[in-house]
């Protein structure tokens, strides 16, 4: 596992923009191979998609070629919801760039058979050759996707129940009122994201300094399921400052030490 720390906030964004657009040149995608892209919702990537968005401007990348699947999606709210998981991608990210529409895919959380639209997904990802990059974020009780705290580490797309904690921390998209947060939501499971050819985690927080401990010092456990994330032959996690504040100062200065030469996004554009 690579772990690449970087002063705040802004810097992780520019950090996992530049890495996703060098990763989309280098593949050179066509429409025959497309480059296909796991994404996340969520605060943490809102900086992250700015920079993308900022870079597709700049003439430096063209998404015409990418097709994304996205990690999950609220069950029973309407697609056109402002907290939706559709809303949230069209709105901070898919109507800035060229992405052809039909190259989007978010599960249906309005789906009759909910089942049958998580087994449609796997298939589909399947069908386009897997995923070559899943960015995400994480919970601070260390859930990647709506993968909560014991979901089996092998587990594959299907709905889940939210904890108390999530819908706690997600009240804030939804008035503060918990009542109003779904409680089930559809999505990706733990070995669906490890599947992918590379994971990318962004951490960001003194609220997320639990999580990336167990990430990268504690073992394997399904009570972190990001902890999974050091069974990927290549898997990163790029993180601030402020996340790191659990870590021993030898795992922080060993990634300092390692990764010093590639800690400047720039050098990868
Ligand atoms: N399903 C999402 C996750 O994909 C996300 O990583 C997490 C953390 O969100 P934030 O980045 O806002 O802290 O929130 C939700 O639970």
């Amino acid at each position: 596992m690579r772990l690449i720390i970087e002063p705040n906030y802004e810097v992780v964004s520019k950090w996992a923009a530049a890495y996703i657009v060098s990763k989309i040149r280098k593949a050179n995608p066509t429409q025959e191979k497309p480059f296909v892209l796991g994404l996340p919702t969520g605060s943490t990537p809102l900086g992250t998609y700015k920079e993308l968005i900022a870079l597709y401007k700049a003439g430096a990348v063209s998404f015409k070629n990418v097709i994304t699947f996205n990690m999950d999606e609220y069950i029973g709210i309407p697609e056109d919801h402002p907290e939706s998981y559709h809303t949230f991608m069209w709105k901070n990210f898919f109507s800035h760039i060229d992405i052809p529409k039909e190259n989007v895919n978010i599960l249906d959380g309005n789906a009759e058979d909910t089942t049958a639209e998580c087994e449609r997904y796997e298939a589909k990802i399947k069908a386009v050759g897997g995923i070559d990059l899943f960015m995400g974020g994480v919970g601070s009780d260390g859930h990647i996707a709506f993968n909560e705290p014991c979901s089996s580490l092998y587990s594959r797309t299907r709905d889940k129940e939210l904890t108390t904690d999530t819908i706690i921390a997600n009240s804030r998209f939804f008035d503060n009122d918990v009542n109003k947060v779904p409680k089930t939501a559809l999505t990706v499971g733990v070995a669906t994201i490890l599947d992918a050819r590379e994971v990318l985690i962004l951490i960001s927080g003194h609220n997320k300094a639990r999580a990336l401990r167990q990430a990268v010092e504690e073992g394997v456990n399904h009570k972190w399921t990001i902890s999974m994330l050091q069974l990927h032959p290549k898997g990163i996690i790029v993180c601030d400052e402020a996340s790191c504040e659990e870590l021993t100062v030898g795992t922080y200065k060993y990634f300092l030490d390692i990764e010093s030469q590639w800690l400047d996004p720039q050098k990868m554009l």
